[in-house]
């Protein structure tokens, strides 16, 4: 079939992200499966899951044979216009929270503990004093 001639956007090719009509975007093409549905060896789940995006990544990830590759081509249907693809969103991890309040009040507990024993020794040193004199 071939069928590179055609362009397509990336909503168009989008919109075919059904059972019975079922697009992908492999390497720039676009690719009409919906009769290699049930004949997928991989299931027709991980196809349709690959619709209304750029399936490129998850295509080579499954690391396809070289037949695989070849069966391609029968389903091509055109090209898609790769400016028109979402460019992929980046993850930005989450902003770790400081941790200098928490460094404030352990800096405040070591000072007590240091503080508290000297604050009660010193207190049984003036009583002893205050006893003795009296
Ligand atoms: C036109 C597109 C595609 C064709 C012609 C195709 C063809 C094939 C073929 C022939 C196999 C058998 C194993 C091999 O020969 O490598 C296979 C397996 C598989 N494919 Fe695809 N595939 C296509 C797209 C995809 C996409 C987009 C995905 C992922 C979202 C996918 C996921 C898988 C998985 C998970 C297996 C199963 C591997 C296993 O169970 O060992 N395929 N595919």
């Amino acid at each position: 079939m071939g069928g590179d001639g055609k362009v397509f956007t990336f909503a168009q090719v989008s919109e075919h992200n059904h059972r019975k009509d079922c697009w992908l975007i492999i390497n720039g093409k676009v690719y009409d499966v919906t009769k290699f549905l049930e004949d997928h060896p991989g299931g027709d789940e991980v196809l349709l899951s690959a619709t209304g995006k750029d399936a490129t990544d998850d295509f080579e990830d499954v690391g396809h044979s070289d037949s695989a590759i070849d069966m391609m081509d029968q389903y091509c249907v055109g090209g898609v216009d790769v400016s028109t693809i979402p460019k992929i969103t980046k993850y930005e991890p989450p902003t770790q929270p400081r941790y200098n309040q928490d460094k404030a009040s352990e800096f405040i507990i070591k000072l007590l503990q240091f503080l508290v024993p000297l604050a009660i020794f010193g207190l049984a040193i003036g009583i002893r004093l205050y006893t003795k004199s009296s």
